[in-house]
């Protein structure tokens, strides 16, 4: 195994942008993860899987500090997270953009409102600039300009995930996390949403960790997959990890779905020729 959890070294001079080392977390005697090693490259998606409850929303709220680890290095933007605290970690938040397993958007906010809650934090902008960021970001991620003074609640889901990622966006972070974004959503949705993130990702020369359950989008949107296994993370290419032998990840990847994935895959490949 290469630095970094990856099967084969994929670093070829590229920036680490996320760099985890011998890192434990837990939960009393619960013990979530555990000498885990996990790098991450300026400009890719990295799709995160896992089984139910192997720790995939506990790792990436560790990186994000919500979660302490009780052990090891984490480093993300070039900064140690543990010596983070008061303005230092305020001002790491506003590189950073994460959107939550429920979207977590205010229900008593418009969604404009709910965009601007970061930018008040951070910018210090008057009224009418955050507005016309709010309204920009509603705009990048595809929905309508109306969508900026409804609530929440008179949202579909698959608008709450957009205007959820607006928000995410709303302070232009170089790194973004998304816990589940896809999940609930119908498989048309879902492809919508993945292509979204995706031409994000290029135009705004995003990062992505992106915890999924959805082999469409490891296989449509993902540089590179990490996988947790036994509390640790492997991480390499589709390609890699389906050469890789471990009985969760031939189960997930050559299971039925893995292989009807793999199947849409191609054949999206060969109608793009
Ligand atoms: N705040 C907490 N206190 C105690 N245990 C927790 C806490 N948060 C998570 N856990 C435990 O950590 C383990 C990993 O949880 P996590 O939510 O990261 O799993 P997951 O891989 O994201 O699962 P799923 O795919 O079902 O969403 C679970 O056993 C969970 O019960």
């Amino acid at each position: 195994m290469a630095d970094g959890g990856q099967l084969v070294d994929h670093r070829n001079g590229r920036e680490v942008i996320v760099r985890l080392r011998d890192v434990r977390t837990q939960f009393g005697d619960h013990v979530i993860h555990d000498k885990l090693d996990f790098d991450m490259f300026r400009g890719e998606v990295v799709g995160l899987v896992g089984g139910s409850g192997s720790g995939k929303s506990v790792l990436l709220r560790t990186i994000i500090g919500l979660n302490p680890a009780r052990h090891g290095r984490i480093e993300v933007l070039g900064v140690d997270r543990r010596g983070l605290h008061g303005k230092a970690e305020h001002d790491f938040h506003a590189h950073t953009g994460v959107q939550f397993q429920d979207g977590a958007l205010f229900s008593s906010l418009t969604v404009a409102e709910n965009i601007m809650v970061p930018i008040r934090e951070h910018a210090g902008l008057d009224e009418e600039a955050m507005r016309c960021i709010a309204a920009l970001k509603i705009a990048l991620v595809g929905l309508p300009a109306d969508t900026g003074e409804k609530k929440p609640s008179e949202l579909s889901g698959g608008m709450r995930k957009r205007a959820s990622l607006a928000r995410a966006l709303a302070l232009d972070p170089e790194l973004l996390f998304l816990d589940e974004p896809t999940a609930g959503l119908d498989p048309i949705g879902a492809s919508h949403y993945d292509e979204l993130v995706r031409s994000l990702q290029q135009s705004l020369g995003l990062t992505v960790l992106m915890v999924t359950h959805d082999l469409d989008s490891l296989n449509a949107i993902c540089d590179r997959v990490a996988v947790l296994l036994d509390k640790r993370v492997v991480a390499g290419t589709m390609d890699e990890l389906l050469a890789y032998d471990h009985p969760w990840v031939r189960e997930y990847f050559h299971g039925p779905r893995g292989r009807a994935a793999a199947r849409q895959k191609d054949k999206a490949s060969s109608d793009g020729k």
